[in-house]
């Protein structure tokens, strides 16, 4: 388990800060820092505060933001992004893009779990120039080469 440095940039998040659900959890549930309820009508898109900041520092990792799988499927409130992603040296606070891109207006409550967050590794890489590829199976077939099904 990796320790990443948290800011509570809302005292009201210092009870809430993300844990896993269960010990086999990927993601980290985000809750909305709101004052009071916001009223996403279809096809609106708005920026919700977390009150959390964190720095993650290690270059070999970063967060990406998804939505949450019940909220996207049953009411529609995925992200504006579609996917956040966090670089290791953002210190700012973690901010979640809501897209209602459902047919009815949705409610997101106060400090109501609107997205997760997810620590992945990354690999940062150079690119060396060259003038051709060493051969490879595919070459550069792509978009649906390899036939239908
Ligand atoms: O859903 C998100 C996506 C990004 N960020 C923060 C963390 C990230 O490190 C920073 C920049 O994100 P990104 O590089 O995706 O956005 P950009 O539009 O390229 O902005 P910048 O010019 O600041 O890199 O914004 C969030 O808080 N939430
Ligand atoms: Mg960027």
């Amino acid at each position: 388990m990796h320790a990443i440095d948290l800011q509570v940039l809302d005292a009201r998040m210092a009870e809430q800060i993300p844990a896993y659900a269960t010990p086999g959890s990927a993601g980290l549930d985000l809750r909305a820092c709101l004052d009071e309820a916001i009223t996403l009508a279809p096809g609106q898109t708005t920026l919700i505060p977390t009150g959390l900041a964190i720095h993650i520092a290690d270059p070999g990792l970063a967060a990406i933001i998804l939505p949450r799988s019940g909220l996207g499927h049953k009411h529609g409130i995925v992200l504006g992004n579609l996917v956040g992603l966090i670089d290791s040296d953002y210190q700012g606070q973690l901010m979640v893009s809501c897209w209602n891109r459902g047919q009815a207006e949705f409610v997101i409550q106060p400090f109501e779990r609107i997205a997760q967050l997810v620590i992945v590794p990354v690999v940062q890489a150079t690119f060396r120039r060259v003038d051709s590829f060493d051969a490879s199976d595919r070459g550069a077939g792509g978009f649906g080469s390899t036939g239908k099904a």
